[in-house]
């Protein structure tokens, strides 16, 4: 889906380039290819968001290989989740909170679903809460995605939109979130870890559930549906970021293309 053929409205300026053609790439290599993009956005003396995901490992590598060339310097990283904080780790990216940085430069992070007014879908990993809580706090936002990631609307591709929620009466929380979209043909379901235990929920960074929201159609104002998810005192926090990207890069067979509110 070629970007420029989405709903432009609130973008002021954008900008691509081509890949050479007849190039078939993998959507990792495409996720790669984003996510260097991004970087290109970074410079020395910043603190950074560093996002989680597949995607944002790409940006990550790629951050670490410029601090240890020279390239990039004195740069502070804010890991959105602890997998991401191994990460940096590794790669010797020196790190920080927003206990002590409450400002941030620059954040750049995947995500799971771009609507055509670049709000997000986030969580599919579990990481939602972290990287609404760091990726408030910068002054801009890159969301890198390949392609597969657009969609006409939040909630467009059939896949969940992730709540995360407190353990205590999960399915209490469940039937409510349920109910509140049932006009929409929501159905709730508990995350179950993937890997160990394959019988028991998945558990975040904060110890919380993941609560995996299934659409038959549009839930329509986003807004609206946040906060009403929100008064409900076992929500923690919903994987929609409404209003948050500055700036959004998506790789195709096509090329890179960027935009930027
Ligand atoms: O919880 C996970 C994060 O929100 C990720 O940024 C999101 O799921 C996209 O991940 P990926 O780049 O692996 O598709």
């Amino acid at each position: 889906m070629a970007l420029a053929s989405k709903k432009p409205t609130a973008i002021m300026s954008s900008s691509s380039s081509s890949l050479p053609p007849q190039l078939i790439l993998t959507q990792d290599e495409l996720k790669k290819i984003a996510a260097y993009k991004a970087v290109e956005f970074v410079e020395s003396n910043m603190v950074l968001g560093l996002g989680t995901g597949s995607t944002a490992k790409h940006a990550i590598d790629r951050i670490g290989e410029l601090l240890k060339q020279g390239k990039l310097t004195n740069i502070i990283g804010i890991p959105t989740s602890t997998k991401t904080h191994e990460q940096a780790l590794s790669l010797n990216i020196p790190l920080s909170d927003i206990d002590t940085h409450p400002v941030l430069d620059l954040a750049i992070d995947g995500a799971d679903e771009v609507d055509p007014d670049m709000n997000l879908v986030k969580g599919r990993g579990g990481s939602l809460l972290r990287e609404k809580m760091i990726e408030g706090c910068c002054k801009k936002f890159v969301v890198i995605v390949d392609e597969s990631k657009l969609v006409d609307y939040v909630g467009g591709s059939g896949l969940a939109l992730p709540v995360e929620v407190v353990p205590f009466c999960w399915k209490f929380t469940a039937n409510k979130l349920e109910e509140l979209f049932c006009d929409a043909g929501c159905v709730a379901k508990l995350r179950i870890n993937a890997d160990g235990n394959k019988n028991a929920p998945y558990v975040t960074d904060n110890g919380n559930y993941i609560i995996d929201l299934y659409f038959k159609k549009d839930i329509g104002d986003l807004k609206a549906a946040g906060d009403a998810m929100l008064r409900f005192a076992g929500v923690v926090e919903h994987g929609m970021f409404i209003d948050m990207a500055t700036t959004l890069i998506v790789a195709s067979e096509m090329g890179v293309t960027v935009r930027h509110k």
